[in-house]
This record gives structure tokens, C-alpha cells and sequence, in this order.
């Protein structure tokens, strides 16, 4: 396995969700950086497990150990290497999850690639946990992006059926810290108290649910990125397919535009002062794959977390028969509200990316 990913900067993902430890290196990152450790916290407290019953009850803290590269709260420019310690594993809940496959999740085609030796135990090197070390980075590379004025804030647009209003127009600073100031964002707080029931439901039914996440990156200049192979939305979704249980990212209206006519789907152009705006922003800030000033917005789709306890058929892979699975342990009913943070970070990890 590798998990290496960037042109400016690197990042190598490392561990296991029942190791030792997991982590990340981060090279390439700017030397004299003043970190806030405060937002870093708070960013890692948005994802972590064990805090309500819409998560996983497994308790981490995920407390972040700076191994080099940072001193004093200032990035050295040495690669920044971050361990956090897992301490709270149940190992016994995946002793029948070596042979018996648990649809939905990476058991099987991980079975078939590494012979039967990967970790399959909370998922391994698989793991939504691993996205903790995921968000220390983005921390971190938001507050450098902040220094040229960009901002990200996602919300949870919906939850199996239940939909949040969708970002308009005009997103500002006030509107993207007030939702980065929330636990578990939505537009409307009445959409998230459904959000709530339903994810309530399907844990009591022992099952689970996907949903939506839509995200902003505003003060984005006009003119950065590329046609082809090298435009903005290629750069963004390779880190958020890179999400564990993400199946879609769309930009701008996404399948919407597909349905509209041609002088419905143009963002029609307008100066304001000296700044060219558009009245509408079907295409997320980005056409020619190059971004025209106003926000990328885009879409991710989170699919329903995929241990359940309910009764699903199954293959052995040791006895070669069909079978049943009850998937036991400690798993999230749905991985959305978690994973907003998550989706803020990765945005912000492919920004500081591209821009060098
Ligand atoms: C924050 C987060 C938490 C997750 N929690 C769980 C979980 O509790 N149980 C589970 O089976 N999958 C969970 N997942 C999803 C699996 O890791 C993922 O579905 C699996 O690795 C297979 O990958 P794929 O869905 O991308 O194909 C989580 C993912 C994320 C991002
Ligand atoms: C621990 C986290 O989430 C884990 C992600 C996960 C998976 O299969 O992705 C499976 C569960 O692992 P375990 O069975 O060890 O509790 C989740 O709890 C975390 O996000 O920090």
C-alpha cells in the first residue's frame, strides 16, 4: 500500500486503526508559519469519534504529537510529521471479519490485493479514522490559505432525504466562519433536527445513512488553473474521492445543470465596480477548468456507512460459501456530520496545492 499524494506540497498517510498509531508527513510547507493551535483543536474535535450517538461510540481523543517541523507553534520548514496515538481499540469485534466480508466495506478486494494480510481490524489502513491526521493537515493549510484571504466552510445538505437549503450566490467571511463555528453546520437549523431523527432512526433499526455535503472556497482569484488535465475540479477530486465512503463530487449546480437550458445554465456576467461577478454560479466558480472569481462550490456524496448490525448475506472466503453477517463493534450510523470537517480539509490540502 501507499498513500503519497502532491505536486507542491507532499503528504504521506500512515497506520492502522487498531495500530499503534496513525499519522502524517507533510513536506513542502512554508518555514515561519504561526500556527493557532486553538483552531487546529477545534477542527480535530469536529471529527473525532465518541462524542454523540450519531458517531461511532469508540472514545479517542486524537490529540495531535508534533514530532518535527514545528517549534514554538511556528512551521520550521522541516516536514512536519503529527502521530496521534489510538487508545481506544475493541480488536475482538473483527475476529470473524478476517474471513466473513462485510459488503459495502474494502474486506474483500483488500483480501483479494494483500493475500488475506491486511488489517482488518476497525477497518486498518482502510479506516475513516485515518482522515484524523487528514484534518491536522488541512488545518494547517487553511490557515496558510487565510494569509492570501481564502476561505472554505462546508454544510450538510442532506441526510438520506432530509435536505438543507443549498449555498446562493453571494457567500461571504461572516457566513463561512459561522458555519466553521459549528459542530454539525447546516443552513437551516430546522433541516438539522430532522437530519437528527433520521440518523436516530436507522441506528434503532440497526442501519445507517448517507447524505450530502456542500462546500465553499471563497476569495479564489480569477484565472487559476488549467484546461485539460490540470483544471481545478481534477485537483480537488482526487483528495475527495480520497475520502473513505465518498461516491460522488459534483461542482457548481452538479447533475442540476444537466436538466437546464443553455441561458439558464450560463452565469451571466456583470461588473460591480472593477469586479466581474456572475448573477448566477451553476458552474462553481470554475469554467475552462480555470476559476472566474467567484466561489468554487462543489457537492460531495457520502454513502451510507457500511457495518451494520442488521442481517446481510455474505461470502466466507476460508470455507468458499454464502453465508449471513451481523456486523458487530462500534460504527458511525452516519459518517456525514463527521466528515464535514473532513471535506473542509481536504478542499483546502488540493488549494494550497495547486497554487504552488
Ligand atoms: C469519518 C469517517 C468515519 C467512518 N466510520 C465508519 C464506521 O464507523 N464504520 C464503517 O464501516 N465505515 C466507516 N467509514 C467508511 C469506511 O471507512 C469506508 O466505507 C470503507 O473504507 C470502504 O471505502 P469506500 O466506501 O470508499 O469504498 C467512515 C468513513 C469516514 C470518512
Ligand atoms: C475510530 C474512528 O472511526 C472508525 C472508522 C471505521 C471505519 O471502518 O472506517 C470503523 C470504526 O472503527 P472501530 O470498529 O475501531 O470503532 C469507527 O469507529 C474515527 O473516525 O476516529
Amino acid at each position: 500500500m501507499s498513500a503519497n499524494w502532491g505536486n507542491n506540497i507532499e503528504l504521506s498517510l500512515f497506520g492502522e486503526s487498531h495500530g499503534e498509531a496513525i499519522g502524517i508527513v507533510i513536506g513542502h510547507l512554508p518555514a515561519g508559519v504561526r500556527l493557532d493551535m486553538e483552531q487546529i483543536h477545534w477542527h480535530m474535535k469536529r471529527r473525532a469519534p465518541g462524542q454523540n450517538k450519531m458517531s461511532t461510540p469508540r472514545q479517542e481523543k486524537d490529540e495531535v504529537h508534533i514530532v518535527s517541523g514545528i517549534q514554538d507553534g511556528i512551521t520550521t520548514g522541516a516536514p512536519i510529521c503529527a502521530m496521534i496515538y489510538n487508545s481506544n481499540s475493541h480488536s475482538k469485534d473483527y475476529s470473524e471479519l478476517k474471513v466473513n466480508m462485510r459488503p459495502g466495506h474494502s474486506d474483500y478486494p483488500a483480501y483479494v490485493k494483500y493475500h488475506g494480510y491486511n488489517d482488518v481490524r476497525g477497518g486498518g489502513h482502510f479506516s475513516g479514522r485515518l482522515t484524523a491526521p487528514l484534518v491536522f493537515a488541512g488545518s494547517i493549510a487553511r490557515q496558510i490559505l487565510l494569509q492570501k484571504g481564502i476561505r472554505i466552510g462546508a454544510h450538510i445538505k442532506s441526510i438520506h432525504d432530509i435536505q438543507d437549503t443549498s449555498f446562493s450566490v453571494d457567500i461571504d467571511e461572516s457566513l463561512l466562519n459561522q458555519l466553521s463555528s459549528k459542530m454539525y453546520p447546516t443552513l437551516d437549523e430546522q433541516a438539522f433536527i430532522k437530519m437528527q431523527d433520521e440518523i436516530e432512526k436507522a441506528r434503532m433499526a440497526q442501519d445507517s445513512v448517507g447524505g450530502m455535503i456542500e462546500c465553499a472556497i471563497i476569495n479564489m482569484p480569477a484565472g487559476i488553473g488549467n484546461p485539460f488535465f490540470d483544471s481545478v475540479e481534477a485537483h480537488l477530486s482526487p483528495l475527495l474521492f480520497s475520502i473513505p465512503a465518498v461516491k460522488s463530487v459534483s461542482f457548481g449546480s452538479g447533475e442540476k445543470i444537466t436538466q437546464m437550458y443553455g441561458h439558464e445554465a450560463n452565469d451571466a456576467y456583470y461588473y460591480q465596480g472593477e469586479h466581474v461577478k456572475t448573477k448566477t454560479n451553476h458552474n462553481g466558480g470554475i469554467t475552462g477548468g480555470i476559476t472566474n472569481g467567484m466561489p468554487i462550490v462543489f457537492q460531495v456524496g457520502i454513502k451510507p456507512t457500511p457495518s451494520i448490525s442488521k442481517l446481510q448475506d455474505t461470502i466466507n472466503v476460508q470455507t468458499k460459501t454464502n453465508t449471513q453477517i451481523q456486523v458487530k463493534g462500534r460504527h458511525d450510523p452516519c459518517i456525514v456530520p463527521r466528515a464535514v470537517v473532513v471535506v473542509e480539509s481536504m478542499a483546502a490540502l488540493a488549494i494550497l496545492d495547486m497554487l504552488g
